[in-house]
This record gives structure tokens, C-alpha cells and sequence, in this order.
């Protein structure tokens, strides 16, 4: 990338900095020493604040990214013998480099379409029911992106009925959480709402994308799921010695309520990116916009055009278009800069 180069991203929201909220606590943690590998006062105010925050007695573990945590909470709720249900788009099966069936010791994946993204109980009986011999892996745990990979979110009513799909089959239910924040926002739902009381055993959910520089907090809701399951993050060189690195952070959202508003702020973006795309003669969205990100279809030449005058975005998420991805810090000027020149490449 040349000097003279100034890239604007809208590629992904882990592009983005530090939010301040988190960046305060990061320092303030490093005022002092502390115990090391997760027994530090940090991480013990952390793992609180988010029972407080979930208003359940969950256990909460600190990993450094999005593809260990569903990894190894993947790993803990079935066996590798099993096989884990996701959507055809599902991160775990798109772009995860085969770390959910390694850290399972096999576990497959076994895929299912759905219209927006998502997941639908029928798409699911489908698979359970399609064989039931030795042969198949046994499925055991329903994986679901909440919000998926294509900017949609599920209801409430929608989780309920995957739940039900998964009692009437004895499966769990893990929901990475890559964009929970983003979810609750959307659906000005509470994050009890959307986990626990929809009957979610497991949520990945993640801070690199709600403003830290990286952690992921795994939350297990049942929590016989979690036994030894410091040992299985301790094995897959996830125990960060210096964890109140990683907590001290993540406390600043929760305590500050950045972690909501820096979602809403992604998601009000988005919405406004979207409307502005809509407003473009030819140009019609991919999905609807109901979190941060936004998927549109662009001519060859205009994706060309845009890369040219320096924008960054990726092409390969999802069911191919291009995806732009608002952030805690994504202003208006930058999408005004990017409605213009989208405007300019498809004159
Ligand atoms: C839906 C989803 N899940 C999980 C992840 C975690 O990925 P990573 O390992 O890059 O943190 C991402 C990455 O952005 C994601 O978009
Ligand atoms: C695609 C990439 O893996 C990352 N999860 C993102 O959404 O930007």
C-alpha cells in the first residue's frame, strides 16, 4: 500500500480502533500487577458484571478471538462423533479453517440454506431426520449466527421455534454471538431476551467487533457444558496469561454501556448507508439491513472503481455482492464520501 494511499474502511467492523470506554480500563489495569491467567481482580468483576448483565448465574470464560471461542464451545457440546447443524453461510463452515471440526476431533458440519441467513426449524428437521444409521453423524448441537453473516437477526419467535426443533431432538443450541451486541440493539431486546430465555446453552459473544482489540467472552448458560472447560482453552493456547488484558476491557463496555450504544451507533449507520444505497438508480440491496452490515450487488467496474479511490470492503462473505460493515466509530461523512463515489463509478 503506498504512502499516498489513505484506505477507508468499510471492510469489516474488525477494522476498527479502540473505543475509548474500553481503552480507559485497559490503562487502568495496567496501573497495577495483578494474578495472572484469569485469577485477577478484572476478570473476576467481569465474569460478574456479565451475570449481572445476563441476570443469569452463567459461567464466562475470555478467549482471544471469534474462531476459538465457537471452536472450542463447539468442541465442549458434542461429542466427535456427532455432527453441529449451521446455516450453508454460517461462519463455522465459511471461514473458520476447519477449527470447529479440528478442536471437536471430528465433529461435522453438516449445512442447511435459509432465506436472509437464517436458520428455520424445517431446514433442520430436514437433517436430523435424513438418516438415522450408523453411518451419519448423529447431530447434537444447532449452530446460529446471531446477527448472521448477512446482516439479518432472528426474532424472538424464530429462536423459540429453532428451541423447540432442538428439545423435540435432544440437540443443544450454540449461538455465535460474533454480533450479539448488534443483535440486542436491533431488536431493543434485552441480552436474557435473545440467550437464555430463548433457550441458548452457549453464546460466543464477541468484543473485538464491539470496540476491544480483541476477547471473546464464551458464556454457557448450561453449565454442565462447561465442565473442565478452562482445560480445553488452557490446551488450545487460549488461557491469556495476562487476562486482565483482555477482561479489564470487555468491563469497560459492560460497565459503561458502550457495548449497546456502540451497536446501536454500527447499526444506525448502516440503516443510513442502506437508505442511501436505495436512493442510487440500479441498485438494490442483497438483504435487508438489520444490524451493522450492508450487502449490495455492484458491476465488476464499479467494484474495480471503488477499490481504486482507496475503499475497502470484502466480496466473499455471504452469498457473494459486496458487503460494507459499519463500526462503533463509522461517521456519517465517510458513508456520505461512499455514496458519492458509488454514484460516480456507476454513472
Ligand atoms: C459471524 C462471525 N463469527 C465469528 C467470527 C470470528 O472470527 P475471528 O476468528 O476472525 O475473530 C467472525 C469474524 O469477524 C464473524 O463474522
Ligand atoms: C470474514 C471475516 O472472517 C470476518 N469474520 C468478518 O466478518 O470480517
Amino acid at each position: 500500500m503506498t504512502s499516498e494511499c489513505t484506505p477507508r474502511f468499510l471492510a469489516s467492523d474488525n477494522t476498527s480502533g479502540i473505543c475509548p470506554e474500553a481503552m480507559d480500563y485497559l490503562l487502568e489495569a495496567n496501573q497495577a500487577d495483578d494474578l495472572a491467567y484469569g485469577n485477577d481482580r478484572w476478570t473476576a468483576r467481569a465474569a460478574d458484571r456479565f451475570r449481572e448483565m445476563f441476570d443469569f448465574d452463567c459461567d464466562v470464560f475470555f478467549v482471544f478471538n471469534g474462531t476459538a471461542a465457537n471452536s472450542l464451545a463447539l468442541s465442549a457440546m458434542g461429542r466427535s462423533y456427532h455432527s453441529v447443524i449451521c446455516h450453508e453461510l454460517a461462519h463455522i463452515e465459511t471461514d473458520e479453517c476447519g477449527g470447529p471440526e479440528f478442536f471437536s476431533n471430528g465433529a461435522k458440519l453438516l449445512t442447511s440454506p435459509g432465506a436472509d441467513g437464517k436458520l428455520t426449524p424445517e431446514g433442520i428437521e430436514a437433517l436430523v431426520t435424513k438418516r438415522s444409521d450408523i453411518h451419519y453423524p448423529k447431530p447434537k448441537v444447532i449452530s446460529l449466527t446471531q446477527a448472521t453473516e448477512v446482516g439479518t437477526v432472528y426474532s424472538r419467535e424464530e429462536l423459540l421455534a429453532i428451541r423447540a426443533m432442538a428439545d423435540k431432538y435432544d440437540l443443544r443450541l450454540h449461538m455465535d454471538g460474533a454480533r450479539f451486541a448488534n443483535a440486542c440493539a436491533s431488536l431493543n431486546a434485552t441480552p436474557a431476551e435473545l440467550t437464555w430465555q430463548v433457550g441458548v446453552d452457549a453464546l460466543c459473544f464477541s468484543g473485538t467487533k464491539n470496540g476491544l482489540a480483541f476477547g471473546e467472552a464464551i458464556l454457557f448458560f448450561n453449565r454442565e457444558l462447561a465442565e473442565d472447560f478452562s482445560y480445553r482453552c488452557k490446551q488450545a493456547g487460549q488461557l491469556a496469561s495476562k487476562m486482565r488484558f483482555v477482561s479489564a476491557p470487555w468491563l469497560g463496555l459492560l460497565e459503561s454501556g458502550a457495548w449497546l450504544t456502540n451497536a446501536q451507533h454500527a447499526n444506525a449507520m448502516a440503516r443510513y448507508l442502506s437508505d442511501g444505497l436505495q436512493a442510487l438508480p440500479g441498485v438494490s440491496l442483497m438483504f435487508p439491513t438489520q444490524a451493522n452490515s450492508v450487502f449490495v450487488e455492484l458491476p465488476p467496474h464499479a467494484i474495480e472503481a471503488l477499490k481504486a479511490r482507496d475503499w475497502t470492503f470484502y466480496t466473499f462473505i455471504g452469498a457473494g455482492g459486496v458487503r460494507f460493515v459499519c463500526a462503533w466509530n463509522t461517521t456519517v461523512e465517510l458513508l456520505d464520501q461512499l455514496l458519492a463515489d458509488i454514484q460516480a463509478v456507476l454513472e
